[in-house]
């Protein structure tokens, strides 16, 4: 058996820190923490309230988590960021990069001077919340111009799909394909068009807008998202736009394979019965584009 006196040695040596809160929010124990790659010792808080510890929206958060906890009975767990400037007292100027935690917290069954009480295991989790974030923009980016991939672009038509049939935010798509890429890679080499689809690439990062979406849709296709945008200014913008990528481009055209973009244009329609409608009108007119003689914009 473990005798009590071995039990608070035991308590002192768990890696992650342990602390017993109070209803109100007060440190009344502090337990574990030994893993010094990740924590402070946390004794110093005993007898502090969370108040004086971080700032008042973040402590109405810690609050807010422990009233949970202690109205369910039942094991609650939760992510949280603290940073710098949640916590009171640090100097200004230090690391800005918030450390990410997991936060364990069960209601116990007995009172602290006559209040409520929880155990609150914090475990930090900035390396795995790390890896996620880099993991989820892998997944979401094309690997040869760093913009959306395909993936990422149907995640967002959908959500914003869901928002027109709500709200009837107007929505614009462009579909856009390079002109004569196949005579570049077969003239020049791969590597020649690669530049080309890089170039379009740049142009899309230097014109857009933050809310616009931009992907690599497929080989020499890019979709471009124009939220709150009707048909007339997307047609607009898709020809000013074409514009710029052709200037771009002039640097790699030579005879025989002059280098232009192709456009269509749609817009959501109440009609539509997903996201993929509004792409296909797109796509049938950009076809219209190259069969009128490619470098144009064609709307639907
Ligand atoms: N260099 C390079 N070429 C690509 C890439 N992805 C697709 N392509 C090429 O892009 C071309 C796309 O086919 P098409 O659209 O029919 O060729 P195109 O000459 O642009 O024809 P039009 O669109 O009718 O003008 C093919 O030759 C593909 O091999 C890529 O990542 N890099």
């Amino acid at each position: 058996m473990v005798s009590i006196e071995k039990m608070a040695s035991v308590l002192r040596a768990l890696p992650d820190p342990a602390f017993i809160l109070s209803r109100s929010g007060k440190y009344v124990a502090v337990f574990g923490g030994s893993d010094a790659r990740y924590y402070h010792d946390g004794n110093g808080l005993v007898g502090l309230n969370i108040n004086d510890v971080v700032n008042s929206e973040k402590a109405n958060w810690f609050l807010q988590q422990i009233k949970l906890a202690l109205a369910s009975g039942t094991l609650l767990i939760q992510e949280y960021e603290l940073s710098n400037k949640d916590v009171k007292g640090l100097p200004e100027g230090g690391p800005e990069q918030p450390i990410w935690f997991e936060g364990r917290i069960q209601a116990l069954d007995f009172m602290v001077d006559q209040e409520d009480v929880v155990l609150w295991v914090a475990s930090n989790i900035t390396q795995r919340h790390e890896q996620e974030i880099k993991l989820r923009e892998l997944s979401d980016t094309d690997q040869l111009t760093r913009l959306f991939n395909r993936r990422k672009l149907e995640t967002d038509l959908t959500l914003h799909y869901e928002t027109f049939e709500r709200h009837s935010v107007p929505l614009s798509i462009l579909i856009l394909d390079l002109d004569n890429l196949k005579q570049v890679n077969d003239t020049l080499g791969h590597h020649a068009g690669d530049k080309m689809i890089l170039a379009v690439a740049d142009i899309c990062r230097e014109q857009l807008r933050k809310t616009d979406i931009a992907c690599r849709f497929g080989g020499d296709e890019f979709v471009i998202v124009l939220p709150n945008t009707n048909l007339q200014h997307a047609a607009q913008f898709a020809d000013r736009l074409r514009e710029c990528f052709n200037l771009a481009l002039q640097h790699f055209s030579f005879d025989g394979a002059e280098v232009t973009v192709s456009i269509g244009v749609s817009t959501m329609l109440p009609t539509d019965r997903s996201y993929e409608d509004t792409l296909k009108r797109a796509d049938n007119v950009l076809y219209k584009a190259k069969r009128n003689g490619k470098n144009q914009v064609v709307s639907a």
